[in-house]
């Protein structure tokens, strides 16, 4: 059975935008998470290292679990793969990616990397609501950054007032149509946006502080049941309480929580129909789907964030009750009496509660398999048909996200 896959997360934004302080924030609301940074600018290093996880004399203090360390692209692999490692017993790794860098070059590196134990989890770039026209004008690129961007922060929305929050919200909303945008000051973004909730108790963690040496030393050292569906929406308005002293204050970003379990099969075109048309609101989805007789033989684990999606099938586990679970995690979904519930409907209407029609090629998981990696071949079902996952739906390969936002085509690629 294949590890937990750990959340490779970019961050990105220009200078001076909010990138340190919402990592930050994230750091004090990790919630018992380890969470790895990467550092991608050696010229940033001492002073993100610094403002990131505090400097005590010559080390690196590592009171927030975070690992700091400078890293060049083309050594990412090589550090993911020693992050990944059970040993560093990580479950999140955020990237820094240094304010001019050009961000689609690392999220290339995740999604076609070829460590099993990552999973893509997002490109957020953060955004300085009050520079924003500077910004543009000074750095044309900023447009082009965030029509890649999964998730928009809009940062430092305590400088400008609500007519022009909602001015720069409208223009960012122009250039990066369907994508989530949350609004914040100082960072403070819900950290469930990025990452769930505490994995391990705090106390584990405070049992056992690694000090900067024992984490460099890892580094290097090479040697459920339901009824037959079962939705709940669930909203959260969470108010920030980190307990530092300063700017802390509310946090803005509301969020809703979609639960959906199915015992019925999942119909594989109506799923991958409700997936391409997914709401822009709609920013993490993350599960298991069972597609019955379309599949007997796996689950395929879901992860999807703003427009990227992947599938990793793995075996079903002997004795493992055959259900669908999905978590979506979004802002400003429809729905009543609760948001969310309009999601649940369009999801409750791709179980497959009839027989499915004879399929003796395959042919409709072929939709489903296109967001299979192609480097992964551990996770590839017995008798996948090759050569259907070219160009992965979530590539950032042609510099445009070609993502499932927006394109609305659930067309199988043979056509089929
Ligand atoms: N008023 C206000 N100031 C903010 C906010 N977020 C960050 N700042 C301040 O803006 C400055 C830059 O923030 P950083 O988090 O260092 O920005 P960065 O993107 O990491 O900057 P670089 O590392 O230089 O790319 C700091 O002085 C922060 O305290 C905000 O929402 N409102």
């Amino acid at each position: 059975m294949s590890r937990k896959r750990i959340p490779v997360v970019v961050l990105t934004g220009f200078l001076g935008s909010g990138k340190t302080t919402l990592l930050n924030h994230l750091l004090r609301r990790r919630a018992g998470n380890r969470i790895a940074v990467v550092v991608n600018d050696f010229g940033a290093i001492e002073i993100d290292a610094m403002t990131v996880a505090g400097q005590v004399g010559s080390t690196v203090s590592l009171g927030n679990g975070c690992l700091c360390c400078a890293v060049d692209a083309s050594e990412l692999d090589g550090y993911l793969e020693r992050l990944t490692r059970p040993s560093a017993r990580i479950d999140i790794i955020v990237i820094e990616a240094s304010g001019l860098a050009e961000p689609q070059e690392i999220v290339r590196m995740i999604l076609h990397g070829d460590n099993p134990h990552t999973v893509y989890g997002g490109l957020i770039q953060v955004v300085d609501a009050a520079e924003f026209d500077a910004t543009r004008a000074r750095h044309p690129e900023t447009d082009r950054h965030l029509a890649l961007a999964d998730l928009v922060v809009l940062n430092k929305t305590d400088r400008v007032g609500e007519p022009g929050r909602r001015r720069v919200l409208a223009t960012v909303e122009e250039l990066s149509p369907g994508t989530p945008v949350v609004c914040a000051s100082f960072g403070r973004i819900d950290p469930e946006l990025l990452f769930d909730a505490a994995v391990r108790p705090d106390e584990e963690e405070n049992a056992r502080q690694l000090s900067f040496e024992d984490l460099y030393a890892e580094l290097y050292d090479d040697g459920h049941g339901a009824g037959d569906h079962e939705g709940h929406a669930g909203h959260a308005e969470h108010e920030g309480h980190e307990g530092h002293a300063g700017h802390e204050g509310h946090l803005h970003a509301a969020y809703d929580t979609v639960s959906f379990t199915a015992r019925a099969p999942m119909s594989p075109r109506r799923l991958m129909a409700f997936l391409d048309s997914r709401p822009p609101g709609l920013y993490r989805i993350k599960g298991r789907v069972d597609f019955g007789a379309a599949d007997p033989d796996n689950r395929y684990v879901l992860h999807a964030v703003g427009r990227s999606l992947r599938f990793h099938p793995e075996p079903w586990p002997r004795g493992e009750e055959r259900l669908t679970q999905l978590v979506l995690i979004g802002s400003g979904l429809d729905g009543s009496p609760r948001p969310g519930d309009a999601l649940l409907k369009e999801l409750d209407a791709c179980r497959d509660t009839e027989p499915a029609p004879a399929d003796p090629d395959g042919r409709s998981m072929w939709g489903v398999l296109r967001y299979v990696p192609d480097d992964r071949a551990e996770d590839r079902p017995h008798g996948h048909p090759g050569g259907l996952s070219d160009g992965h739906p979530g590539d950032l390969s042609d510099g445009r996200p070609g993502g499932l936002s927006g394109t609305g085509t659930g067309a199988d690629p043979a056509g089929a």
